[in-house]
């Protein structure tokens, strides 16, 4: 027998239950490998179990001729005091025997033997990730994945795949710079934002994203379609606006004509998504709601980082006021947002300018909560940050970051306004809400990830809790 299916006597579809053979075998590899993830979201707290949700076989592996096989697999990582988060896994399979494991492929193994197999991230080996493109290019099932492509999406088949080196949450391959597929790493039940926004506003015919192609999905395993990877149109040559932006601020160079596109696109976008995707009004106690939300946020972080705990009462009143504006009966209209949008998600292109990506919304909340109609100066007050943080990436009180911060902000802004007829500064209590919100979340987010960085939002944190900024433009009456 040539052809080694480890799923022969264990394959897992919708109606049978997976094998808890192959967890066994798994799990001590995976214990090893995953907490050296990049993607894998529970660093710090050791993992005390496995449940294998689905395993799929796309590909056998052929021991006789040495070809690699291809294993999809979804597992449910348990840690303490948190409920377990799903993963979403592509394994290579290949034979211990001659031919081994590629040179080039040993540096990606998790482990082995397994059933006399190595097994190692299937991604890396372009003979799986070509086979992948090839599963999207012919829509259908297997067992409990779903592959569709966008009609008249027309993918070519032979485009020669490369891992993407760029720093991220999930895993991207791009194939022969025409598309970048999304391979989700933390699964949850339910249309993933960024397919879902990027097909609606594809769809309505927006130039400012990248077109989904293709994309597959985990059927019949929950209780609606968990999506696990969307191909996508690559935009070659394109450069994000961080790495724009602090060429600019090292350089000495005014950006904020580019500041003030970004501003048109991301106004375009706004209304694109209000026509494409439902709306909501939000009233006294859904605003209430909001700042109640945004306040816990705050206790939250405070008692996780303690150089905001003497900001904690300050920083409230951005909240109260909030509510209050609620409690007089003003309405704030909400739509479908991009949920975490910064420099890094935006790609200046030669074609069709800036264009914004990962739809997302913040990895940390949950799905239902990234779905949710919310008001689009959450939107404008992500990017306001991050000019913030460009202004101040090399010194946090470099003379002159404050006023290069301002002015690109300010001309953002002004583009928004250009496009929206709004500008967003005329709502300035709900606009300092968002920010101070957002910068408590970068304050959490840095002291986690990146404690050298913490002193940016910390100069954010003292200038919000300050009081409403000085130098903000006429302002309407927000009662
Ligand atoms: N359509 C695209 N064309 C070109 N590059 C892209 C495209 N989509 C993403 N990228 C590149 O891949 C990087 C990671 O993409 P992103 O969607 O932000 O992934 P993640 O959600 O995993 O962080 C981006 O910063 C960008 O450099
Ligand atoms: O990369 P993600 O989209 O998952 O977002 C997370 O990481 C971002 C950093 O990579 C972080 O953004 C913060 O740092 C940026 C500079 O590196 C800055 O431009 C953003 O304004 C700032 O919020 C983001 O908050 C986090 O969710």
């Amino acid at each position: 027998m040539s052809e080694t299916s480890w799923l022969r006597s264990s394959t897992t579809t919708s109606t049978a239950p997976p094998a808890p053979g192959l967890l066994h075998g798994l799990a001590p590899l995976l214990r090893e490998w995953l907490p050296r993830q990049r993607w894998f979201a529970g660093k710090g707290s050791p993992i005390s179990g496995f449940g294998l949700v689905s395993a799929t076989e796309l590909l056998p592996c052929d021991t006789r001729i040495g070809t690699p096989g291809l294993l999809h697999v979804l597992l449910e990582v348990h840690q303490a005091d948190a409920e377990p988060d799903c993963y979403q896994l592509l394994l290579g399979t290949r034979t211990m025997l001659p031919p081994a494991l590629a040179p080039a492929l040993i540096g990606h193994a998790v482990g082995g033997p397994l059933d006399g197999l190595t097994i190692y991230q299937a991604l890396h080996d372009p003979r799986l990730a070509g086979h992948l493109l090839d599963r999207l290019r012919s829509p259908g099932r297997t067992e409990s994945l779903r592959f569709t492509a966008e009609s008249g999406a027309g993918i070519p088949s032979g485009l020669a795949p490369r891992l993407s080196t760029a720093e991220q949450s999930n895993t991207s391959v791009i194939y022969g710079d025409t598309y970048i597929l999304k391979l989700f790493r933390r699964i949850s039940p339910g249309p993933n934002p960024d397919l879902e926004l990027s097909l609606a506003l594809a769809r309505a015919g927006s130039q400012r994203i990248a077109a989904p192609a293709a994309w597959f999905e985990a059927v019949g395993i929950y209780h609606e379609p968990a999506t696990l990877g969307v191909l996508q149109h690559y935009l070659p040559a394109s450069a994000d606006g961080w790495a724009l932006a602090l060429r600019a601020v090292d350089d000495g160079n005014d950006f904020t004509p580019e500041a003030r596109a970004l501003g048109q696109a991301t106004a375009e976008v706004h209304a694109a998504l209000a026509r494409a995707l439902p709306t909501a009004v939000l009233r006294r106690q859904q605003i209430e709601h909001l700042a109640a939300s945004m306040a816990e946020r705050l206790d939250a972080a405070a008692t996780a980082v303690p150089a905001l705990r003497p900001y904690r009462t300050q920083l409230r009143t951005a909240f109260h006021d909030l509510a209050v504006l609620g409690g007089r009966g003003r309405s704030v209209a909400a739509q479908r947002v991009h949920g975490d949008l910064h420099l890094g998600q935006a790609l200046r292109t030669p074609a069709q300018g800036w264009v914004l990506i990962d739809f997302e919304g913040e990895p940390a909340r949950p799905l239902p909560e990234r779905r949710r109609p919310a008001p689009p100066v959450q939107d404008v007050a992500g990017m306001l940050r991050s000019f913030d943080y460009a202004a101040r990436h090399r010194d946090p009180v470099a003379p002159g970051a404050a006023a290069w911060a301002e002015r690109h902000r300010a001309a953002f802004c002004v583009g928004y306004a250009d496009a929206s007829g709004t500008d967003p500064r005329s709502d300035p209590v709900l606009i300092r809400a968002y920010e101070t919100d957002k910068a408590v979340y970068e304050v959490l987010y840095e002291a986690r990830n990146r404690p050298a960085w913490l002193p940016i939002p910390m100069s954010a944190v003292q200038r919000l809790a300050a009081g409403p900024d000085p130098l903000a433009p006429p302002r309407r009456s927000s009662s």
